[in-house]
């Protein structure tokens, strides 16, 4: 029996995406498209929705699944902890519902940010910059604060100093943005499609471990993945590693 599939943000670059994917597997069935503007309903009889829109709709439209019992794979970014903290409330009164937010659904970018956790205590400085096609709307990316996030746990857990900075002048932002203590830059840049490196240093040596997406493809295998899997998982999980088994 096939698994009836909703994509949200069915339009747009990744919605479009995922709906082929969605199409092209044997066991799923594309069952409704929605975008802005459009009534989500119930949602087309699906089990299972795909959330690819904007960061002020996605809660609104994840909220609306998880009310009608509907298990949801969330791409969208701008999940913050405040925002979290919100869905693990309503995931408390479905508790059968299984609701997975992931910053990125490429493989090599989870690798990437796993790798970054690992190495990050070992080097005295550590800087992120993504690099993305300029039709973005967000920056720093959700994979970019994701990464800065899970390298600044990791040092502080790990007794890290600071990252060295001498700069006492950066009236126009040239540094960055901090994230957990980790200068995060953006690129927006025509002709690229979702790139992040990682920087570590110490003294006489550098580490920089690099993803590329260079096609959309790149994510959906991740994507498809996580829709065969998210309602064997109830409750809120957040980031694609957990399903990859690259939690332990
Ligand atoms: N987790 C991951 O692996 C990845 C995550 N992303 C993230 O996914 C999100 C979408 O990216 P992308 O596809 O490039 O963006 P697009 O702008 O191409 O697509 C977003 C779509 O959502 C639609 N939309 C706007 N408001 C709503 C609403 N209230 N309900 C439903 N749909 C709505 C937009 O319609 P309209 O244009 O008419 O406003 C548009 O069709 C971003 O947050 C991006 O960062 C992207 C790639 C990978
Ligand atoms: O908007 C994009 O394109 C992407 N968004 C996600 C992010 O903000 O991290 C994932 C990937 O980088 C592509």
């Amino acid at each position: 029996m096939s698994t009836r599939v909703a994509v949200i943000g069915a339009a747009g670059r990744m919605g479009s995406s995922v709906c082929g994917a969605v199409e092209a597997a044997d066991d799923l069935e594309l069952v409704g498209r929605f975008d802005a503007r459009d009534d989500l309903g119930d949602l087309g009889g699906a089990e299972v929705a795909v959330e690819f829109s904007v960061p002020d709709a996605s809660p609104g439209n994840v909220a609306h699944c998880v009310g009608r019992g509907v298990h949801v794979v969330v791409g969208t970014t701008g999940w913050d902890e405040g925002r979290l903290a919100t869905l693990r409330e309503q995931l408390s009164a479905a508790p059968e519902v299984g609701v997975l937010v992931a910053p990125n659904f490429a493989v090599g970018a989870v690798l990437m940010m796993e790798l970054a956790r690992r190495a990050a205590p070992f080097f005295e400085s550590v800087e992120v910059v993504e690099l993305h096609h300029p039709d973005k709307v967000d920056a720093p990316s959700g994979t970019a604060a994701r990464t800065a996030d899970l390298v600044g746990a990791a040092r502080e857990a790990a007794g890290c100093d600071p990252v060295p900075d001498a700069t006492t002048h950066d009236e126009g932002g040239a540094r960055g943005a901090v994230v957990h203590g980790v200068p995060v830059h953006s690129v927006r840049l025509r002709g690229l499609v979702a790139h992040q490196e990682v920087l570590l240093g110490n003294p006489g040596e550098t580490l920089s471990i690099r993803h590329d997406s260079l096609d959309r493809a790149s994510f959906m295998t991740g994507v498809v993945t996580a829709v065969r899997e998210v309602s064997g998982r109830p409750g809120l999980t957040v980031g694609l590693e957990h399903y990859l088994g690259l939690d332990g």
